[in-house]
């Protein structure tokens, strides 16, 4: 694939730079988000745009982790480029639905023959787990990203478009953000865990870029300041 180079007056040296891989999904939402919360975001497509951007942090947006895998093959160096950028050198990364699947390391209901991850979180979700599309829904969660050290539980609007769960977490590492009781068809319930956090990774299996609450972006951001070198 050609890669596409970004224009030197999109990159500002001097501030947080966030960018979202923009192959497929919802990413535009994300990006409008970050913006108003102050910091520089763009759209990033190709391993060529994110070398010369060099972002300190990384939003992998919702849409279909099949299909983002498939567009990401044209261009080989793309998930390996993420994988050491995450894993290496320590760049915050914040997955939403599709991307808290690419981030982790056990995958229920993969397409056929296996998909393409980026991994790092031991945990255990469920793709589509909810249903299909139809089946899509909103409650409110409570989710531990409060307060000046985000430690405190606030509710949070919950949107899940056929949403993974997040089943269990292998890791006790792994700091889990919110939780809530989904009741089954035959009236039985279960936890679902909703967001985790795990040093400069951090998942949502709901879709908070679709709210206009930008609390849990400010708190991405939180991270990526701390983890900037
Ligand atoms: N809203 C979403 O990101 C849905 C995720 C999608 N079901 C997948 O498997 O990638």
């Amino acid at each position: 694939m050609e890669p596409i180079i970004l224009s030197d007056n999109v990159i500002d040296n001097k501030s947080l730079r966030i960018g979202v891989l923009a192959l497929q999904g919802g990413f535009i939402e994300h990006v409008n988000m970050i913006r108003s919360l102050g910091a520089q975001c763009q759209e990033l497509r190709s391993s060529a745009q994110i070398k010369q951007y060099k972002p300190h942090g990384l939003i992998l947006p919702g849409g279909e982790s099949t299909a983002m895998a498939i567009i990401a093959s044209n261009d080989p160096e793309l998930f390996p480029l993420i994988k050491d950028l995450v894993h290496k050198e320590g760049v915050s990364v914040y997955g939403t639905c599709a991307g808290c699947i690419m981030l982790s390391d056990n995958v229920e209901k993969q397409k056929q023959g296996g998909q393409t991850l980026i991994g790092g979180l031991d945990l255990t979700i469920s793709r589509n787990y909810f249903g299909r599309q139809i089946n899509s829904f909103e409650t409110v969660l409570k989710l531990k990203i409060g307060g000046e050290d985000h430690g405190e539980v606030v509710d949070f609007p919950g949107i899940f478009i056929r949403a993974p769960a997040i089943l269990s977490v292998n890791n006790p590492e792994i700091k889990i953000l919110g939780e809530f009781q989904h009741v089954k068809k035959d009236k039985t319930t279960e936890t679902i865990i909703t967001g985790v956090s795990y040093k400069n990774m951090v998942t949502t299996v709901f879709h908070p870029e679709l709210t206009n609450d930008n609390r849990f972006h400010k708190y991405f951001i939180d991270i990526v300041k701390r983890n900037v070198k």
